[in-house]
């Protein structure tokens, strides 16, 4: 297909569907904020299949969790931890204060972190979450994860990152909770962290209630090639979005209708032989799009979906790097595949999705600080600008601003 019958499929298909499930959502929202753990009780049966006698998962649990994985594993979440850590101090905000105005952050006092764990186990969610939390100097951090085995390399990544405060709760069940607290979860300030389709519109329904990072999940990348790609590499980076979740989206784009075909062919050839087939295959069934068009349609089309991940594996990258303006992340040239982005980089993998990357960012350290400005003018200044205030206040007709303005140059 082209850019402009892409468009019509992909607008239509989202904008109608954007209401499904608010129903159901809404009412685990509500059936949390009045029961409290006995909705999270049925909910976790209903959906995870378990019937828990507590939620709070023991410290014990979570070292013998550690003690479980091989030493090449807690070697390997140590260096992606530290290398994480140096990222997100490296771009923390600084209190100023040049006299006049002053600008402080402080760390949110209290975040809750979601941990998907539906269909697989996401250890890296908990370092991509957590370690810009505890830079930023946030103390309290209470995670809920769904868990369908209580010694996990997730909890394994919880005790290095030294979190205590475990629920093993899941999906929208567990926002709400994280929202409006019940007797085994408290209510937090803000709640970050990746999650499915629910997740996604229980915290879409929560903003305001409770601070939320952003829409993050279902998973998706574009992926914009030229006609020398490495073909199966192309397909394997597709397919690492597509097991994610039957939702995710998929976005292979091209000036070169030839390298598309090739590209399709050697996806449906790999297909089936892929572990999680049956979720790739719903994946690419419903939400995956083959473009091919002119470099400033595609560009167009890029601006427009402001996808999660952008994987750019072009000669012309350079150039088609700076046309873009909104994207969870940008991923430039064959040694940069989004799978390295999912665990080593350094940026947090948590972004955002469903084109909400045109007005929201990817999770970072400064997602946990508040800040406000401390105004301190002297006579000289005030002076200055009061004259102007005064004219406006006027306007405005807002007669005792404009008298607390007017006094004080008198
Ligand atoms: N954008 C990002 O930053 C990012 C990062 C990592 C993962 N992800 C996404 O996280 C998600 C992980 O999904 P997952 O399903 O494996 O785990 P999950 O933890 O997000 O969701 C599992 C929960 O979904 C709920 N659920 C399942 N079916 C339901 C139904 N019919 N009605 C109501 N609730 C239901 C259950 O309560 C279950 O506990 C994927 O969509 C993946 O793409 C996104
Ligand atoms: N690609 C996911 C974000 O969309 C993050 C992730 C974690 N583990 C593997 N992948
Ligand atoms: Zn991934």
């Amino acid at each position: 297909m082209n850019v402009q019958e892409f468009r019509k499929a992909f607008d239509q298909k989202r904008d109608g569907a954007g209401f499904d499930g608010y129903k159901d959502v809404m009412d685990i929202i509500e059936r949390v904020r009045t029961e409290g753990d006995a909705a999270l009780r049925d909910y976790t049966e209903k959906f995870d299949g378990r019937t828990p006698e507590s939620f709070k998962v023991p410290k014990a649990a979570l070292k013998a969790s550690y003690d479980a994985i091989s030493d090449e594993e807690k070697a390997a979440l140590e260096t992606i931890r530290t290398r994480i850590e140096r990222y997100q101090e490296s771009i923390k905000y600084e209190d100023r204060d040049d006299g006049e105005f002053q600008y402080v952050y402080h760390p949110i006092e209290k975040i809750g972190v979601y941990v998907p764990g539906g269909t697989a186990l996401y250890p890296s969610s908990v370092l991509m979450t957590v370690v810009p939390a505890l830079a930023a100097g946030v103390r309290e951090i209470h995670v809920t994860t769904p868990t369908f085995d209580e010694n996990n390399i997730t909890f394994a990544a919880l005790y290095i990152c030294g979190v205590e405060d475990v629920y093993t709760v899941g999906g929208a069940q567990a926002i709400a909770a994280l929202a409006y607290g019940t007797e085994s979860i408290p209510k937090v300030d803000k709640i970050v962290g990746p999650g499915n389709y629910y997740v996604a519109l229980a915290k879409r329904l929560l903003f305001g209630e409770v601070g939320i990072d952003m829409i993050a999940g279902p998973s998706e990348i574009l992926i914009y090639v030229d006609g020398d790609v490495h073909v199966d590499a192309i397909v394997y980076d597709l397919f690492a979005q597509a097991e994610h979740d039957r939702n995710a989206r998929t976005f292979l784009l091209s000036e070169e209708e030839a390298v598309i075909s090739e590209i399709e062919a050697r996806l449906e050839a790999l297909i089936d032989a892929q572990p999680r087939s049956e979720i790739i295959r719903a994946s690419i069934r419903d939400n995956h799009y083959a473009v091919v068009d002119s470099r400033e349609a595609l560009l167009d089309m890029v601006n427009h979906i402001a996808p999660e991940h952008v994987s750019i594996q072009h000669r012309d990258a350079d150039m088609i790097i700076r046309n873009i303006r909104y994207a969870g992340a940008v991923f430039n040239g064959y040694y940069s595949p989004e799978a390295i982005g999912d665990y080593a980089a350094g940026p947090s993998h948590v972004l955002p999705t469903d084109r909400t990357g045109r007005f929201s960012h990817g999770l970072n350290v400064n997602d946990f600080l508040t800040s406000h400005a401390v105004i301190s003018l002297g006579k000289e200044t005030y002076t200055e600008i009061a004259g102007p205030a005064k004219t406006v206040a006027r306007r405005e007709q807002l007669d005792a601003h404009y008298q607390s303005l007017r006094i004080r140059t008198e």
